[in-house]
């Protein structure tokens, strides 16, 4: 069988462990041949791959590891690369989400002035990875899960045509176990529909495999406090819990459909600022949580030459990836949650809109498979969010402060211009050359 090459593109990133075991866990599917790390630190690099040389030897898995910070030179010869990078790191999202919360605005990584400022730093980044890539790597697959992935997957979709990428989020599938599991059910047996844009869609359906509607029946379980049955993968976060249980204040709203947890901030922003710490949020707790716990257990394996004994952290994060990778090598057309151009799945809205949807993925990439008439106020709703998606990209590509100011003023978590533009002049006097030039 074909062994195959896998590059990650932020390959120090603390997510790296949990996709490496995941694609461990499907030697059978995907034998590696080598594993290529590439990031922007090379510190971080070495001890990834320092645990992960220890880890390959102590499981047996016969695959060599090698880093470097040349993206050319990690691209040559790859069949995927796989990308997660996040443009000035979690001290940035940091400062997005205090910022904001200052002005009184949602204050989260890829909702609101957070998402445009991840968006404003990354989106020239993630076009020159794609077109290194297509030159370099020709025949490989971009698997992307770099935020805020709506935008970049926009900003690629016009910048490098042709490109071979697909644009991934964990999150469905994560609330999917959850709902799963509160349905009391296993999430194989279940069947779901869901439209909209990444980070910004509602469930439309959730079968059992007699064909019954379930969606009644959750929604009767949310609407009676009941909690949702979080699938714990051994470290969810209260915040994160919380946001899991706000799908019941979506559902009260509009009760026809189940929303995506990340609804919680254009339904209820004020409700989110108020409830918010400006002092202490979610980046300090990714900083004292994730990011800690597993560069410390990193670093325990590589002083103890071992794994043994040493906590190791799974999630449904790296299978997600691992699984989309098989599906294009193997030409499988399996069912995953997909970002695809419209072109008609949803007739109703514009065929150039790049929109999160049920589809097949093989060898050819991602297709939508169903379509589905979106009603007046979530298609209105999808277009004011969609429209500040593609502003931000002409903002950042021709740098254009008034595409940036139109941008801000459409976001559904921005109430007028006056507040855009304040919170755009805070974010660009703190971004400094991380931004482009807006004139
Ligand atoms: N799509 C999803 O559902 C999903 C899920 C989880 C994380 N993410 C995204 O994955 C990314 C990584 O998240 P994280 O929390 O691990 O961030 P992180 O900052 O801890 O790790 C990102 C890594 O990328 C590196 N990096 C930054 N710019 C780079 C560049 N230009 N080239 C190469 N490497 C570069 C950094 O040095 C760092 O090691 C973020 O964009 C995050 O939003 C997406
Ligand atoms: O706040 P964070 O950094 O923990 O997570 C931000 C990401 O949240 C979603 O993903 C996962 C996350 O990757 C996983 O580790 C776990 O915490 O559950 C989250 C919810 O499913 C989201 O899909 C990503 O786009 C965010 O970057
Ligand atoms: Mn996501």
């Amino acid at each position: 069988m074909k062994e195959y090459i896998v590059t990650i593109v932020g390959g120090a990133s603390s997510y790296t462990p949990g996709i490496v075991r995941s694609l461990m866990n499907r030697r059978e599917r995907l034998p590696l041949k080598k594993l290529v790390l590439q990031d922007v630190d090379s510190e971080k690099l070495e001890l990834m791959v320092n645990y992960l040389s220890i880890l390959f030897q102590d499981e047996e898995y016969d695959a060599q590891v090698h880093w470097t910070t040349d993206r050319e030179e990690s691209f040559r010869g790859a069949d995927f690369i796989f990308t997660q990078i996040r443009t000035g790191g979690l001290e940035m999202r940091e400062m997005d989400e205090k910022i904001s919360l200052e002005h009184g605005l949602v204050g989260q990584e890829t909702c609101g002035p957070g998402g445009f400022a991840f968006a404003m730093r990354t989106i020239r980044e993630m076009v020159e990875i794609t077109r290194d890539a297509q030159r370099i790597a020709p025949e490989a697959w971009i698997i992307n899960y770099s935020n805020p992935l709506p935008i970049l997957a926009e900003a690629v979709r016009r910048e490098v045509p042709h490109s071979r990428s697909l644009f991934i989020c964990d999150m469905p599938i994560v609330q999917e176990l959850a709902m799963a599991a509160t349905l009391d059910y296993k999430h194989r047996d279940l069947t779901f529909e869901y439209f909209g844009l990444n980070h910004f869609g509602w469930y439309t359906s959730i079968k059992n495999s007699e064909g019954e509607e379930l969606l009644p029946k959750l929604r009767e379980i949310l609407l009676s406090g009941e909690e949702m049955k979080m699938v714990d993968f051994g470290h969810l976060d209260q915040s994160w819990i919380t946001t899991f249980n706000n799908i019941r204040e979506g559902v009260k709203a509009f009760p026809e459909y189940i929303p995506l947890t990340y609804i919680q901030y254009y339904y209820f922003p004020e409700r989110i600022v108020k409830k918010y710490n400006p002092d202490y949020t979610r980046a300090n707790e990714v900083m004292d949580g994730r990011r800690k716990r597993i560069y410390e257990e990193c670093k325990k394996v590589v002083s103890a030459g071992t794994t043994q004994g040493i906590e190791h952290t799974l999630d449904a994060h790296g299978d997600f990836i691992v699984d989309q990778a098989v599906a294009v090598a193997h030409n499988t057309g399996e069912r995953f949650m997909v970002n695809v151009v419209n072109n008609g799945t949803f007739p109703n809205l514009d065929d150039d809109m790049v929109i999160e949807t049920f589809g097949r993925i093989d060898a050819h990439g991602a297709r939508a498979s169903k379509k589905f008439e979106v009603p007046p106020f979530y298609r209105a709703f999808i277009y004011s969010q969609n429209t500040y998606e593609k502003l931000t990209v002409d903002a950042c590509m021709e740098g254009s402060y008034n595409k940036a100011l139109q941008a801000l003023t459409l976001n559904p978590t921005i109430p007028s211009v006056d507040k855009a533009r304040e919170i755009l002049d805070a974010l660009i006097e703190v971004n400094g050359d991380y931004f482009p030039v807006l004139k």
